[in-house]
């Protein structure tokens, strides 16, 4: 099967469990050096390819390659070539952080004193030096995380997956381990990320797919995307919870009108000429933000619903 160069290359790519599908024929190619996206709500399949893509779960059909390999085929080939940053921390919390590097090392069959040297340089990138001798219990959430990532390329992989790199972390913390992951695709570590956050995707992703009940709805760069399913301002309009929105007086006004159970979103090319149409014919919401369009309003075009409820 021809892989046209990709690191990742999936054609109808199926996953199913009994009776039901979580993978329902996807197609995507992931190229080397980009940091690549898995955008959805829970639910929508993202894991499931991401287990299929890191060989510890089968596909049941469509074709798939990984690093120029069959996943079923050359699974140990493939893992000794991957990073894997799985969506819950599975660190050994009776090690010291070190200890936790040391030990994945020689899962590897890494030498003891590559596995060390090289330890030392991962606790420098986690920025986790100072807590090196420490248990890994009393860490921080980010800090687990960082730990993870660290741990995840003791091997130096060329590819990594990271599913949910950032869930149940505070903005500083994520912000941290963006600035991390950056810090990796310099180096050309090739990205994959799952996510339910659309600010996650657009700072990290080159490229993505956004995907919706185990299919994939739209692909593009962030950008591309908004420009292809979105204006570029969004007017967010919210009215006493009590008061019927004025539809009838915001029509025409925009280009599209979404209403929200507690808002009501006007997309349209400049935002506050809307708003000041809207005074105009009358309309007096309890609040009103102009902001540009995001991939949150590129999913809601798609399916009619928000990516995080
Ligand atoms: N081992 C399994 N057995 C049965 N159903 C499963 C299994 N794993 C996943 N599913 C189902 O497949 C669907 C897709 O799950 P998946 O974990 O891939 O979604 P996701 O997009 O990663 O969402 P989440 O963020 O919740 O992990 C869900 O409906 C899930 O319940």
């Amino acid at each position: 099967m021809a892989d046209n160069g990709s690191l990742v290359h999936a054609r109808d790519l199926v996953k199913r469990f009994g009776d039901f599908a979580a993978v329902r024929g996807i197609d995507v190619d992931v190229r080397r050096g980009e940091a690549f996206g898995f955008l959805g709500p829970n639910g929508a399949g993202k894991s499931s390819t991401m287990r299929m893509v890191g060989c510890v779960s089968p596909r049941t059909s469509g074709e798939l390659r990984v690093l120029g390999l069959d996943p079923e085929r050359d699974g140990p080939r493939i893992r000794a070539r991957l990073g894997v940053v799985p969506q819950l921390d599975n660190l050994d919390a009776e090690l010291t952080v070190r200890q936790n590097l040391h030990v994945y090392g020689r899962f590897f069959g890494l030498s003891k004193s590559h596995v060390r040297a090289k330890a030392d340089e991962l606790l420098d990138f986690a920025q986790l030096t100072e807590r090196a001798d420490d248990e890994v219990d009393p860490l921080s959430g980010g800090m687990k995380r960082r730990l993870t990532i660290a741990r995840s390329l003791i091997n130096d992989p060329e590819l990594l997956l990271l599913d949910e790199p950032t869930t149940g972390l505070d903005p500083q913390a994520r912000h941290l381990l963006w600035d991390r992951l950056f810090r990796l695709k310099q180096n050309g570590v090739t990205l994959i990320i799952t996510t339910h956050y659309m600010d996650e995707a657009e700072q990290l992703c080159d490229r993505l797919v956004v995907m919706d009940d185990g299919r994939i709805v739209a692909e593009g760069s962030p950008s591309e995307l908004i420009g292809r399913y979105s204006t570029r301002e969004v007017l967010e309009l919210r009215f006493p919870p009590d008061v019927a929105p004025p539809l009838d007086q915001l029509d025409g006004l925009a280009d599209r009108l979404e209403a929200l159970p507690d808002r009501l979103l006007l997309y349209a090319t400049d935002g506050e000429a809307v708003l000041a149409a809207a005074h105009g014919r009358g309309v007096r919401p309890v609040s009103s933000l102009v902001r540009r369009s995001t991939l949150e309003d590129v999913f809601l075009r798609l399916t009619g619903r928000t990516l995080v409820d």
